[in-house]
């Protein structure tokens, strides 16, 4: 049972929104600490998603979460040699997981394999995460309860990478999926499937810029999860929206 009720918080700009998400990513894991523990957060590619790690390392709040009870995951990754430049993973170690240093223990990072002449495809990686997923779901379940599943999302309505038109849209009884033919480069990617996604508790969308408001526009209108995936991300106990005020711009305004 997913949450349909879609929250809008909007921002001023790309970068209050991504200082905002941060304190918000904070607050809610020093929180949710003082109820259960270990806490599992799913990251994202892009560049909100990232910015937004690099101002939670920067916050002195930082400190007040206990990071060796938080687990990181990845929504999507690109499929390139472990430390490529491109890949979400290394992107993330350098914005969050690096300055964290000792606090947050090696792991608690559970990164999707890389391309290794061990894991030569998108399938191999995708079958890979998801036994590692696997292994931290409770009985019966594709993954971990994640509290917090971190979304950016494309011009186009992608999520993860799940693209309109595409097949891994309507994946289901698996939790990671291999991608060969992405739009947004690079073409090989490993991403979770909607099973997944809808599995977290909180589930939240960050958007910023004039070229994403069509697709939120679309999204919050609840369009088709074919032609517009990000309609599709929905949390068990919340849904939340983070834009700022460009990708708002096609919005109908309230009557
Ligand atoms: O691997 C990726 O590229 C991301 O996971 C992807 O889903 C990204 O979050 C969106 O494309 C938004 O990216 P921007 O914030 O850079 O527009």
């Amino acid at each position: 049972m997913t949450s349909a009720q879609r929250e809008v918080v909007v921002h001023p700009d790309a970068e209050v929104l991504a200082q905002a998400t941060a304190a918000r990513l904070l607050t809610t894991l020093v929180d949710a600490q003082s109820h259960r523990a270990p806490l599992h957060v799913v990251l994202t590619g892009g560049t909100v998603g990232i910015r937004t790690l690099a101002a939670v390392a920067a916050s002195p709040v930082r400190d007040a979460v206990d990071w060796s009870g938080v687990h990181l995951w990845w929504g999507d990754e690109r499929f390139l040699a472990d430390g490529e430049a491109d890949r979400n993973e290394t992107q993330a170690r350098e914005a969050l997981i690096t300055p964290l240093g000792d606090a947050l223990p090696a792991a608690n990072v559970h990164a999707v394999p890389a391309l290794s002449t061990q894991v030569a495809t998108t399938q191999d990686a995708a079958a890979a995460y998801d036994e590692e997923l696997a292994a931290w779901a409770p009985e019966g379940a594709l993954v971990p309860t994640f509290d917090v599943l971190l979304l950016g999302m494309g011009p186009d309505g992608h999520v993860a990478s799940l693209f309109p038109g595409h097949p891994e849209v309507e994946a289901s009884g698996t939790a990671a999926i291999g991608v060969q033919d992405s739009p947004k480069p690079p073409p090989l990617r490993v991403s979770l499937t909607f099973d997944a996604i809808r599995s977290a508790r909180e589930v939240w969308v960050v958007a910023a810029g004039a070229e994403k408001a069509g697709a939120v526009a679309s999204a919050l209108a609840s369009a088709p999860v074919s032609t517009t995936p990000a309609a599709g991300a929905l949390g068990r106990e919340r849904t939340l929206w983070l834009v700022d005020v460009a990708a708002t711009q096609e919005l109908q305004q309230d009557a």
